[in-house]
């Protein structure tokens, strides 16, 4: 874990000033380094039974995608507004830096199924609740979620729904 703490690059006052941007960009650059982060962002969901894994644009696909293949599940993606054909479900929510929309498409996930959200970073917990409430509105079942970074400054934790788990790999 520590290896993969070092190929996290923090970038002061990106996108805006005052934002600490954490850059997964040299941890994905690496294949061995990759390849353990896969690893471990599966070993707490080994043998639960995720059927798909619903991965946050942009940068949720790249890992999303990955722990897909790994899990022997689908891949759904879950989408900035107006990049999905319809029919779409669609919730709105706040960042650390403006707001957004997540969209998914109305049948990508069959009633019950079990789905597990990834993406790199829980900063204040909005995108994720977000991606949580888009599940319900899908009628999934949500297993859990992980994510690569967790700013805990940022208390996003507190946003995610109880009794539901939550594992991040590297905490700041
Ligand atoms: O916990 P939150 O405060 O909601 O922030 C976390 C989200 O912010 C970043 O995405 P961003 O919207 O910057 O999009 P990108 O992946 O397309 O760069 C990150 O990839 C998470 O999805
Ligand atoms: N500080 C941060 N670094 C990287 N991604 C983010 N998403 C929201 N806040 C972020």
């Amino acid at each position: 874990m520590q290896e993969l703490a070092g190929l996290v690059r923090a970038v002061p006052d990106f996108p805006t000033t005052g934002v600490l941007f954490r850059d997964v960009s040299p941890l994905l650059a690496s294949a061995s380094a990759f390849a353990r982060c896969i690893d471990a962002l599966a070993e707490p969901w080994q043998g639960l039974g995720v059927q798909a894994v619903c991965g946050i644009e942009a940068r949720g696909f790249i890992f999303g995608a990955a722990l897909a293949q790994r899990l022997h599940a689908g891949f759904v993606p879950l989408r900035k507004p107006n990049k999905l054909p319809p029919p779409v479900l669609a919730v709105d929510y706040q960042l650390e830096y403006g707001s957004d929309r997540l969209e998914a498409q109305r049948e990508a996930v069959r009633p019950g199924e079990r789905v597990l959200l990834v993406d790199d970073v829980l900063a204040t917990g909005g995108t994720l609740a977000a991606a949580a409430a888009l599940a319900d509105l899908l009628g999934a079942e949500l297993v859990g979620a992980s994510v690569v970074v967790e700013l805990t400054a940022l208390q996003g934790r507190t946003r995610w729904q109880q009794g539901t788990p939550l594992h991040s790999l590297l905490r700041y």
